[in-house]
């Protein structure tokens, strides 16, 4: 049947991207939950997977990702979300701001921006895609802002900037969180004058550093589900600024010339 044939075709592996990630978490627990006795789950990073993909892509060869929108793959490729239905990778996810207990006495200004800063997967697709096309993330996301100051602006009007004030975000190498932080970092320094140093980390010492204090802030907080192990482990010992983005989601993604249809088909 189809699906022996996809299994032998790719060795019966999924690649991944970084173990600490939810969505591995949840590829797991698919495994399981479809009986997928025979898959396995590459570890790797997201670079490393979406270099797989290409490959395959070019070569017209099947491959299994896990993948998650907003991602500028879906915008350069024809793929296509495998069904989920046992909704393992749940349905309507978001990204939110979490921030250290006491930032918001400690930095009022940055806080109230956090709280503010919202946008749509397309506006984070513009800078992902140019860094994608090789645009310094820095860059791209200076570009971004500069194109869209009416956003900007919403998210900054009658704050009082600050002179220097040292800020620490962190985010995890993802597509979509290297273009997130990159943009906070660019409106935390240029428009409301913080010193502002973002770390890059897997997805265990993001949360940890912002639950221990250690980290200011990080817009990479994928919730309720994706996210749930971390958020249970610490969410009450940190400040969760809502949602950035809404209507985001993770879940196995193939190229469309693969031609199964569900989750279920892998069996
Ligand atoms: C890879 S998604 C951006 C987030 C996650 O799976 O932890």
């Amino acid at each position: 049947s189809t699906a022996v044939a996809i299994g032998e075709q790719v060795d019966y592996e999924i690649i991944g991207i970084d173990p600490g990630a939810g969505i591995m978490k949840a590829t797991n627990q698919a495994i399981e939950t479809y009986g997928l006795a025979d898959w396995k789950l590459i570890e790797g990073s997201g670079a490393a997977m979406t270099a797989m993909l290409d490959k395959a892509i070019k070569a017209e060869e099947p491959i299994i990702i896990t993948g998650w929108t907003p991602h500028w793959m879906f915008a350069k490729y024809d793929l296509k979300y495998l069904e989920d239905p046992q909704k393992v990778y749940g349905e309507a996810e978001e990204i939110h701001t979490v921030a250290r207990k006491g930032l918001k006495e400690d930095h009022p200004t940055a806080y109230e921006f956090l709280d503010r800063f919202e946008w749509t997967s397309d506006e984070m697709g513009a800078i992902m895609t140019a860094i994608q096309e090789g645009q310094d993330p820095a860059e791209a996301a200076k570009a971004w802002a500069e194109a869209n100051t009416d956003r900007v602006d919403s998210w900054t009007q009658g704050l009082t900037p600050v002179d220097g004030d040292k800020l620490k975000l962190s985010y995890v190498a993802w597509d979509s969180e290297i273009a997130s932080t990159n943009l906070l970092e660019y409106v935390l320094e240029s428009k409301l004058g913080y010193d502002v140093e973002s770390l890059q980390v897997e997805a265990g010492p993001m949360w940890t550093g912002v639950a221990s204090g250690d980290v200011d802030a990080t817009a990479a907080a994928w919730l309720p589900l994706t996210h749930a192990d971390y958020w249970d482990k610490y969410g009450d010992q940190l400040d969760d600024l809502g949602a950035n983005m809404t209507g985001v989601k993770t879940g196995l993604v193939v190229p469309a010339y693969v031609n199964i249809g569900s989750i279920e088909d892998l069996k």
